[in-house]
């Protein structure tokens, strides 16, 4: 079996696939103890670990080395590269670019062979342009809805809203009556004129010839402004896979 982790500044997501490389589980989990946790109940037969992390250098080596000590797995770890998968990276500093955008957009690419605008709403939301021949343009990065909705009660008194109310408001994006309602489906609205935008860019870009990928925990909120996307949620796995491929 082996191990993928996509370790994010919020989350750990992992997967595990069987022999024939199909999902034999998953989950998100909050902390590196919980990961441990959880895996330690299905570790028979873990051969192999692959992750990718934006977390810092140190806080992923520390990881690294739980996994390999608890579990007798060598772990491959995600590492800036120029070129993969026929992707070229385009940041003047192309380790600089994060890495879980890297191989989010190396498997859009693997899947689209064309043009395509790889949209990551997570914590923070990213936004990635390829060309046709590969070449990455460049990308955003913007706060996604857990950082505007953070900003919002850190920085204003009177914004509070309990969980039920936060969970009954989206129900649709009319103009809201309640604290609830006006500060969550602004934040929604927020993401979704962005992702219209991104759009708009990329067809100005390259007309009709690409493919959007829609993918993180919040792309169900904007598949209303892209009804053509494609929602791929395990993205970051399918570009890990090409990153570090089964030894
Ligand atoms: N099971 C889940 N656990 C956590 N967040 C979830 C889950 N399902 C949906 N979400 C939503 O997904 C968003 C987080 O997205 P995602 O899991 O892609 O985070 P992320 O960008 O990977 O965070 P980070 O990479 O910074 O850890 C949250 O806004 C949350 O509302
Ligand atoms: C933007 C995030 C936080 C999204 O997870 C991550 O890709 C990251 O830390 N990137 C480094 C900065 C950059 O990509 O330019
Ligand atoms: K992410």
């Amino acid at each position: 079996m082996i191990l993928e982790l996509d370790c994010g500044n919020s989350f750990i997501k992992w997967r595990l696939l069987n022999a024939s490389m199909a999902s034999v589980g998953w989950g998100v989990v909050d902390n590196d103890e919980a990961l441990v946790d959880v895996i330690r109940l299905r570790s028979v037969g873990l051969s192999q670990c692959r992750l990718v992390s934006v977390r810092s250098d140190d806080e992923t080596a520390a990881l690294v080395a739980t996994l390999e000590n608890t579990f007798a797995v060598t772990c491959s770890v995600v590492s800036p590269a120029r070129e993969l998968g026929g992707v070229t990276n385009g940041y003047e500093q192309f380790e600089r670019l994060g890495l879980d955008r890297w191989v989010a957009m190396v498997g859009a690419y693997s899947l689209a062979q064309r043009a395509c605008l790889v949209i990551d709403l997570g914590t923070a939301v990213t936004s990635d342009f390829v060309g046709a021949d590969g070449q990455h343009l460049g990308g955003f990065i913007c706060p996604g809805v857990p950082l505007m909705r953070t900003q919002l009660r850190t920085h204003t008194r009177r914004t509070r809203y309990d969980a039920l109310e936060a969970s009954l408001a989206l129900k649709d994006v009319a103009p809201g009556r309640s604290t609830a309602e006006a500060v969550e489906r602004g934040c929604v609205l927020m993401l979704q004129g962005f992702v219209s935008g991104q759009i708009a860019m990329a067809a100005d870009l390259w007309q009709q010839d690409f493919d959007v990928f829609l993918t993180g925990g919040d792309a169900a909120l904007v598949t209303s402004v892209a009804p053509s996307a494609r929602v791929v949620p395990d993205l970051v796995f399918i570009g890990l896979a090409i990153a570090c491929p089964t030894v």
